[in-house]
């Protein structure tokens, strides 16, 4: 389904009981809210509802040219909800989806039940920027994403898994390659200029942060310091996983996910 915000369609897919508490997942950066389907049949048979959104330039959602900051992409969220005439929400977000949820979390909290941050980062990282403008350079000489997506998948999960579940993996690298150019410029241009560690002291939402052990992208240690400097933050890790450990091991992040929703409901 489509939503018109501002003259771009925002692509979502809403699915459980109208009167339950409704979950907003949010994705990593060249993916869609397909990257959640593990989760989602738990959620439903756990009471919830499920909102997935797809970030502009992502799946099903139209892109946006231009640089985007992690304020204009909370903005798409928090205007999505409006149209879709939802008070709060409970909001898991992966990667840049922790990202946007840190800027909801600081400018929209009255917003947010909860929110769990995954592998996600507090700030752009110090000597970061030229691995990004690389992959930025290597995007527009391309057209497209084809040549960083083998490279993405090994960022995101360990040979174990690709082993284990080829389908899957190749289902995401397809998504990669489906991105838009322009939504994963504009995205990473918010990812190259934002800082939210000096201003997670001021968050009130329960927050729980989760990490893949191996995630060499958005590593432990950034996740920790989010939760240890937002107050009352709790932190967990998901053994023998890189970037998404949803998919990787939704056996053992199922459990954590449903736990933290049960007990801020
Ligand atoms: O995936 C994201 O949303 C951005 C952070 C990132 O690029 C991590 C990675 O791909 O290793």
């Amino acid at each position: 389904m489509l939503l018109n915000i501002d003259g771009h369609r925002i692509y979502y897919d809403m699915v459980g009981p109208d009167s339950a508490p409704i979950v907003c997942f949010t994705h990593s950066l060249s993916s869609d809210g397909g990257m959640w389907q593990e989760q989602v049949p738990i959620l439903l048979g756990a009471g919830f509802r499920v909102l997935r959104l797809d970030m502009r330039g992502h799946g099903g959602s139209d892109p946006v040219a231009g640089d985007y900051t992690m304020a204009i992409l909370a903005g798409d969220v928090v205007k999505a909800l409006d149209a879709l005439g939802i008070d709060t929400v409970h909001y898991i977000g992966l990667s840049i989806g922790g990202m946007i949820g840190q800027a909801l979390l600081q400018d929209h909290g009255q917003r947010l039940r909860s929110a769990m941050l995954c592998d996600t980062l507090p700030g752009t990282p110090p000597g970061s920027e030229a691995t990004w403008d690389e992959r930025k350079t290597a995007v527009r000489q391309a057209n497209g994403l084809a040549t960083i997506a083998d490279g993405t998948i090994d960022r995101w999960f360990t040979p174990a898994f690709k082993d284990r579940n080829p389908a899957r993996w190749r289902q995401i690298r397809d998504t990669i390659i489906g991105t838009t150019p322009q939504g994963f410029l504009g995205c990473a241009a918010a990812i190259q200029s934002f800082n939210f560690e000096d201003r997670l002291h001021t968050i009130k939402v329960p927050t729980l942060v989760v990490c893949g052990d191996q995630d060499p992208g958005t590593p432990p240690d950034r996740n920790r310091l989010i939760a240890e400097k937002i107050p009352g933050g709790r932190y967990e890790e998901i053994k023998n996983a890189r970037h998404l450990p949803n998919v990787e091991h939704p056996e053992v992040f199922n459990p954590v996910m449903v736990s933290w929703l049960r007990q801020n409901r």
